[in-house]
């Protein structure tokens, strides 16, 4: 069967990495794995012996995949979509996520944060750049935000290209998520609040939010301030304009 290049099939042929992954998960109770593939890593999940739960969109791979997890009790594959499906209890979730949609199946997790203690997700690097970059670091932007609301984030190890094959022309990276101790105290408010905040992110943060700022807080670009600032605007200033 031929990759599905729409669908990012890269399928992993190094099973170093794979184990690499499957390690950080060894403590968890449930896990979830977005886009099993042709179950490179899921073969490893296998031998943690945890209770799996494989996501994939692809319905010719579940076949393939089925054939290589049967008899086994603990593995439960399901046709869905990393970006919309929905925890209804506590999971660890990982992947080897297609590059064209990661970001969108990162944000449907981090919005799921009272389910997921831990994810790890291999990415292709320059997201994994934005998913860990900070304040003033030119990768940070809105989605480096929302990664790290929630979640200490921390970018583990790179892949290169001949890890995979069909082979994908960029480098890849795994990054870790740890959820937070201390969430921060935000509501819905908040996420229309950073949209308009970054709504042109090369503009000032004055120019973007058009409410009463303090100076040096208004000439700043959006991507300057830190979180902890960002909320306290949102808090302070935003939701009493
Ligand atoms: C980069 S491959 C990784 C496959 C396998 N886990 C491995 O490591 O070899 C990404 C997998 O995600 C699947 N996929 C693509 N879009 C998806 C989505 N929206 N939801 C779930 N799986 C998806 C693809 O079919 C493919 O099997």
């Amino acid at each position: 069967m031929e990759a599905k290049k729409q669908l990012g099939q890269h399928f992993l042929i190094n099973e170093g990495v794979a184990l690499k992954i499957t390690e950080r998960l060894k403590l968890a109770d449930l896990i979830v794995e977005i886009g099993g593939g042709k179950g490179a890593l899921t073969e490893k999940l296998k031998e943690l012996g945890k209770k799996t739960v494989v996501v994939e969109l692809d319905k010719d791979l579940l076949t393939t995949l089925k054939d290589k997890i049967s008899g086994e009790d603990n593995i439960f594959l399901v046709r869905g979509d990393g970006r919309f499906f929905k925890l209804k209890k506590s999971a660890w979730v990982c992947g080897n996520l297609p590059y064209n949609v990661s970001k969108a199946i990162i944000k449907n997790f981090v919005f799921q944060n009272e389910f997921v203690e831990k994810m790890v997700f291999m990415v292709q690097k320059e997201v994994a750049e934005t998913i860990c970059a900070k304040t003033a670091q030119k990768r940070f932007s809105k989605f480096s935000v929302l990664c790290q609301l929630f979640y200490d984030v921390e970018k583990l190890f790179l892949v290169k290209p001949g890890s995979f094959l069909p082979q994908p022309k960029v480098d890849s990276a795994v990054v870790e998520f740890r959820r937070k101790k201390n969430l921060p105290n935000i509501d819905k408010g908040f996420f229309s609040f950073l949209n308009q905040l970054f709504f042109f992110p090369r503009k000032t943060v004055k120019n973007n939010l058009r409410i009463p700022l303090d100076e040096e807080v208004a000439r700043k670009r959006p991507s300057d301030l830190t979180i902890e600032e960002m909320i306290m605007i949102w808090r302070e200033k935003w939701q009493n304009s």
